[in-house]
């Protein structure tokens, strides 16, 4: 398919604000590749990484990008995780837009029922179910005369091939946790387009994932809300003229108590998100902040700015998605409700702008105010931490993912309280340091992943957590 040449959201090398890396450079968010009407002069200039800048060129490309986004198109979508809040929504998306988008692929964890019920609706080529004591039930659900030809697969084997061998465009990865990674690689190596609601996958292997990107030519566009809004704001901005993201968080669940008041917070209250709807994992991650800690490596990674220019600011009302500064103290934001299907919907479509007509349009009347405030660090220490994991690069940043995921689960088993979990994170990452590795292999990255969940869920058994 599809994918586009992007013009480059941030000249790394030139920023004056750019340090020397430690890691393998990020991407430009999306790499160039096979779209028909990319011209030979583009590509070049992309491969040799000196796209257009401020030049005739670049003003011709943004209009050739303009009128190219309202041609018609038609993408296939694998689905990783499609029973889950991002993968429902994603099927919302395709139910309403059938002109445009159809399914290659389905999978899940163990919700048999719902995956049926999708199959029966969207007929991919391909379902996977990860827990393969259902696989059987699943085969005889749909064995019929409408479905019998959907492939069943099931097991993590399986989720890679729902991943990477059909007949998919675009992958949406909905799959929650670093359990999405290695589809994730799967799906770049077969030369899928990926639309990234899955952060971990970058958290986790950044290092490994970014270099992949770039040598399979595929693209990468993120559903992240946040991280859409600044790929949004970036279109068509000259090479260089990025200087500042700012990420907007809404605080969580815990934004209007005071820090003291954490210490008698319940799994139940954790799980009140005040504006979004989501699975429960990201749900807690916003309540701690660690959501919005993971996002500001997420967006390192993504568009390859250096930590000191990533910030975050508490947006209640959660309407303005992000925003970036460029060098000329211009601020560009991107708005809409809070309703994932927005960006789930451009991570699908990029660079066209698709019509829905459910989509509500913003009401800037009926929102009345836009609040700002400054995030408290004392009170969310992960956002410290992703900082300081972020710039130590390498596998810190999976560690610190692998060792929040052990400690979220271990907060939903009730085995912790909410304020361990950046304690469980901080004991990893201080373990790590011995064990650091500045190149990793996706190999590496795996080993990490599984230690550190071990060595969080020992750390609590020991009684040692303090
Ligand atoms: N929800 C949102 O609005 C947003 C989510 N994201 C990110 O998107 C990802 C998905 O989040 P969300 O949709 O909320 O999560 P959910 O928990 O709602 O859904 C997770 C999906 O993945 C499946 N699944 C769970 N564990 C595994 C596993 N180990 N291997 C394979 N499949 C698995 C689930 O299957 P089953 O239903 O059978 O258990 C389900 O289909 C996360 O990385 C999250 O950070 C990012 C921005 C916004
Ligand atoms: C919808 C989305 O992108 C989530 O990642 C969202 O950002 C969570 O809200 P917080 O700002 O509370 O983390
Ligand atoms: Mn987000």
């Amino acid at each position: 398919m599809s994918a586009f040449v992007p013009l480059p959201p941030l000249p790394l090398s030139s920023s004056k604000f750019s340090k020397p890396r430690q890691h393998a450079p990020p991407s430009r968010h999306l790499t160039s590749r096979r779209h028909p009407t990319a011209s030979l002069a583009q590509s070049e200039a992309v491969k040799s990484g000196a796209a257009p800048v401020g030049t005739d060129a670049a003003l011709q490309e943004m209009v050739r990008r303009s009128l190219s986004s309202q041609t018609p198109f038609t993408r296939r979508i694998a689905v990783l995780g499609s029973t889950g809040s991002i993968g429902t929504q994603t099927l919302d998306i395709v139910r309403e837009a059938p002109h445009i988008f159809s399914v290659s692929s389905l999978t899940a964890g163990s919700n048999v029922e719902l995956l049926v019920r999708q199959a029966r609706e969207f007929r991919p080529h391909v379902v996977c179910i990860l827990d393969e004591s259902r696989r059987d039930e699943l085969r005889s659900k749909l064995d019929d005369a409408q479905c019998k030809d959907i492939r069943v697969v099931c097991g993590s084997q399986g989720v890679v091939e729902c991943a990477a061998e059909t007949d998919a465009d675009v992958v949406v990865t909905g799959i929650v946790g670093c359990a999405g990674l290695l589809p994730t690689v799967a799906a770049i190596k077969a030369g899928k387009d990926i639309a990234l609601a899955n952060k971990e996958t970058l958290i986790a292997g950044g290092p490994v994932v970014v270099p992949l990107v770039k040598k399979h030519g595929v693209s990468m566009t993120a559903a992240d809300s946040e991280h859409s809004a600044i790929f949004q704001c970036l279109q068509g901005a000259p090479q260089g003229a990025l200087r500042k993201i700012i990420l907007t968080a809404s605080g969580g669940a815990f934004r209007d108590r005071p820090a003291k008041d954490l210490a008698s917070v319940t799994l139940a209250d954790a799980l009140k998100h005040p504006n979004w709807s989501m699975g429960a994992k990201i749900t807690i991650d916003s309540a701690s902040l660690y959501n919005k800690a993971a996002e500001v490596i997420e967006a390192h990674y993504l568009f390859g700015l250096d930590y000191d220019n990533i910030e975050a600011v508490i947006h209640k009302q959660s309407i303005i998605h992000s925003m970036v500064e460029f060098e000329d103290s211009s601020v560009l934001a991107q708005l809409g409700w809070a309703d994932m299907r927005l960006p789930l919907l451009y991570s699908m479509s990029w660079p066209h702008r698709v019509s829905m007509p459910s989509f509500k349009p913003l009401d800037l009347v009926e929102i009345g105010s836009l609040t700002f405030q400054e995030i408290d660090r004392q009170k969310y220490p992960n956002m410290d931490l992703a900082y300081i994991a972020g710039r130590k690069a390498g596998t810190m940043t999976c560690v610190l993912n692998a060792a929040n995921e052990a400690a979220v689960e271990m907060f939903r088993e009730e085995k912790i309280h909410f304020l361990d979990i950046p304690k469980i994170n901080q004991a990893m990452m201080d373990s790590h340091r011995d064990d650091f590795l500045q190149y990793p292999t996706l190999d590496d990255i795996v080993h990490f992943d599984t230690v550190t969940r071990i060595h969080a869920r020992e750390l609590v058994a020991s009684g040692k957590l303090g």
